[in-house]
């Protein structure tokens, strides 16, 4: 079974900058499912680079069968790792039921992750990420926060009401956050 931690939030959250120190620190392996999504779509030879590159501008969800893949590709090349930090997925229903047809019976779901901060903080922040991304722009971010009101948030309320969110307020600096999300990580595993 791999040991799971969901990382969701709304774009700018501050999720990859956190689990990149919670894997050089607490030893999961981090896998961003836009990072894979990117991959994939420069990949030489992908079918689905022109479609997801599409959803990517457009803010819209990428179809979960193609995501959970290279989540799953990206796990079994890492069987020796500690537990996994999912970060940015599940996003909508879609995400949520291709991930438990596929993955349900593999994994242990330790809790999820929720980085949250106001909307106008984190649009300014991507829009000085400074990655050269084509979505972080003023555009694709006002669909990139609808998407995430209308369909990222409602997950994040399933798994609530499962007792699974542990919120960390990311408005503050990094090292403020980190120092919180440090202590989620040594409840949840003590237990
Ligand atoms: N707590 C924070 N305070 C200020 N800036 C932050 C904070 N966390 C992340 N950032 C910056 O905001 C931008 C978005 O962070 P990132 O980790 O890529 O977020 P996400 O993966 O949630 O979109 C990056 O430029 C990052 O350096
Ligand atoms: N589970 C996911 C995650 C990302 N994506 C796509 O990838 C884009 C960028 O996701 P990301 O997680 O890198 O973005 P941030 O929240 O880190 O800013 C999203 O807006 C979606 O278009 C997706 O389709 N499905
Ligand atoms: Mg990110």
């Amino acid at each position: 079974m791999y040991k799971v931690v969901f990382v969701l939030g709304p774009p700018g959250s501050g999720k990859g900058t956190i689990c990149a120190q919670i894997q050089e620190n607490l030893g999961y392996v981090h896998l961003s499912a836009g990072d894979l999504l990117r991959a994939e779509r420069e990949r030489e030879g992908s079918q689905f680079g022109a479609l997801i590159e599409n959803h990517i501008r457009n803010g819209s969800i990428v179809p979960v069968e193609i995501t959970c893949s290279l989540l799953e590709i990206a796990m079994i090349a890492r069987e020796d790792a500690n537990g996994f930090l999912i970060d940015g997925f599940p996003r909508n229903e879609d995400n949520l039921a291709g991930w438990k047809r596929q993955m349900g019976e593999k994994v242990n779901e330790q809790f999820v992750l929720f980085l949250s901060c106001p909307v106008d903080v984190c649009i300014d922040r991507c829009l000085h990420r400074g990655q050269g991304r084509t979505d972080d722009n003023v555009d694709s971010l006002k669909k990139r926060v609808d998407t995430y009101n209308q369909s990222t948030f409602p997950i994040i309320e399933h798994f609530e009401k499962l007792g699974m969110v542990r919120e960390v307020n990311s408005e503050r600096p990094v090292n403020e956050v980190y120092a919180d999300v440090v202590k989620v990580f040594a409840a949840a595993n003590q237990q």
